[in-house]
């Protein structure tokens, strides 16, 4: 080759790269494209509704008859869940759950239950409590050391178990089960009048919300208390749900969506997938090209199991899912970015729930930096790559207002990344 056709060569070599560059450049100006993945439950939909209440037009009148549906299907689904758990754990309806117990009144339980062991195992923990029943122990600690619980276990007996209770909470639960839930809502239509008393007559019921206070030990949507607490206005015939409504609604998504968002000068085609396993055969082909992901974790979960086998840790899912995420070599150069979410439910389960319970690694302090901390560290000691850069948001996906300011960050994280995935 001349000197003069090698120049040109490199010349048109270093031609070719400049454009393919700028082409990266151009590509990126107007699209990223977005996975939200994640175990289900995690809040990936309720980050997408976000997108759209921030960056898009919001929901038409349309839509929210279609969540109209969704809300009130959920209230029933959450009656329901209720009314079978008392029966499950063998609570009565009106049980009251001591708020403080007496060092007396625990003491008398305590010794006419000498056999303790049948009530949770006998561990030295209990033991230890047992001794030292008559100390000032939070609810929260007599709970986890099952007296309530068998307290509870013992009235239901006494009170004719799931069949024999009288009064009117378990006249309303039979309503409860005997709900059919197929239904769907037009204007003007909401849940037969009957099962809208009887779930105000059961939620009111102490027993119910003792129930409730133990929804880890069965499956409850996090929706629960919010729609409960404001049945009157959600059961009007002529209610239309509020941005708030929908984003705290629940609905299980089995297809995978795509969702186009212009933020700025960049198309953001944002995909949302099913978390639950039987879903997540179908995320594969969507994995190519991927600029970024937002991975989901309810960091509230560390004390529930999975709907799926109602056995494994929900935490411990969400850590196995991710580091097959994070150290996929087709994730290489993707942006990773992991939302802590339902951080506002995390708040207030510390109260009472032990992280040391179910993850015996963590030392305390039970609180929230503590906590969030050593949830966060987690995950990131599962990236095996140590060049590359995680970023961690604590989040609270159904709040407009904190999620606004966290999406902003993000987009200044994806949109720098990508310049420099195309050599800017
Ligand atoms: N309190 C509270 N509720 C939340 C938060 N994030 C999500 N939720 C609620 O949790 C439930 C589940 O959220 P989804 O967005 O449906 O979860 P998902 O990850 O899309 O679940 P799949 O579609 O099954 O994978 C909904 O009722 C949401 O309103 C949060 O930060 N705080
Ligand atoms: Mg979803």
């Amino acid at each position: 080759m001349s000197i003069e056709s090698a120049a040109a060569a490199a010349q048109s070599k270093k031609l070719d790269k400049q454009i393919k560059s700028e082409v990266r450049v151009a590509k990126f100006q107007q699209t990223v494209k977005m996975l939200l993945l994640g175990a289900g439950e995690t809040g990936k939909s309720t980050i997408l509704k976000q997108f759209k209440l921030i960056y898009g037009s919001g929901y038409t009148a349309e839509e929210r008859m279609g969540y109209k549906t969704a809300i009130l299907a959920n209230i029933v689904t959450c009656a329901k869940a209720l009314v079978y758990a008392m029966d499950a754990l063998k609570i009565p309806y009106g049980f009251e759950a001591p708020t403080n117990l007496s060092k007396d009144a625990l003491g008398a339980f305590t010794k006419s239950h000498m056999s303790l062991n049948q009530v949770g195992g006998g561990s030295e923990k209990e033991r230890e409590v047992k001794d030292d029943a008559g100390s000032d122990k939070s609810l929260g600690d007599i709970r986890d050391m099952g007296y309530v619980a068998k307290m509870a276990e013992e009235a239901y007996v006494t009170a004719g178990g799931e069949n024999r209770q009288r009064g009117p909470s378990p006249k309303a639960a039979q309503v409860i089960r005997g709900c059919e839930m197929s239904f769907c809502f037009g204007i003007d239509e909401s849940v037969p009048e009957e099962v809208i008393d009887a779930i105000k007559i059961i939620w009111k019921d102490s027993g119910i919300l003792y129930c409730f206070s133990r929804s880890n030990e069965f499956q409850l949507f996090d929706c629960c208390s919010y729609f409960l607490n404001d049945i009157d206005r959600v059961t009007e015939p002529k209610y239309v749900p509020t941005d708030a409504d929908i984003l705290n609604s629940r609905v299980m998504t089995t297809t995978i969506t795509e969702t186009k968002i212009k933020i700025q000068q960049v198309l953001f085609r944002v995909f949302d997938v099913g978390g639950q396993r039987t879903e997540r055969k179908k995320w594969v082909p969507y994995f190519d090209d991927v600029d970024a992901i937002i991975y989901m974790v309810a960091i509230s979960s560390y004390d529930q199991v999975l709907v799926e086998d109602n056995s494994t840790n929900r935490l411990d899912e969400a850590m196995t899912l991710f580091a097959s995420i994070c150290n996929h070599p087709i994730f290489n150069s993707t942006a990773i970015i992991i939302f802590m979410n339902k951080i506002d439910i995390f708040k207030t389960k510390l109260k009472t729930v032990a992280i040391s319970k179910y993850f015996p690694k963590f030392k305390g302090p039970n609180n929230v930096d503590k906590g969030s901390a050593f949830f966060a560290s987690q995950f990131l000691a599962l990236n095996s790559n140590a060049k590359r850069k995680i970023y961690v948001h604590f989040t609270w996906a159904t709040d407009t207002k904190q999620i606004k300011k966290v999406l902003a960050t993000v987009y200044q994280i994806i949109t720098s990344s990508n310049l420099k995935g195309a050599g800017m």
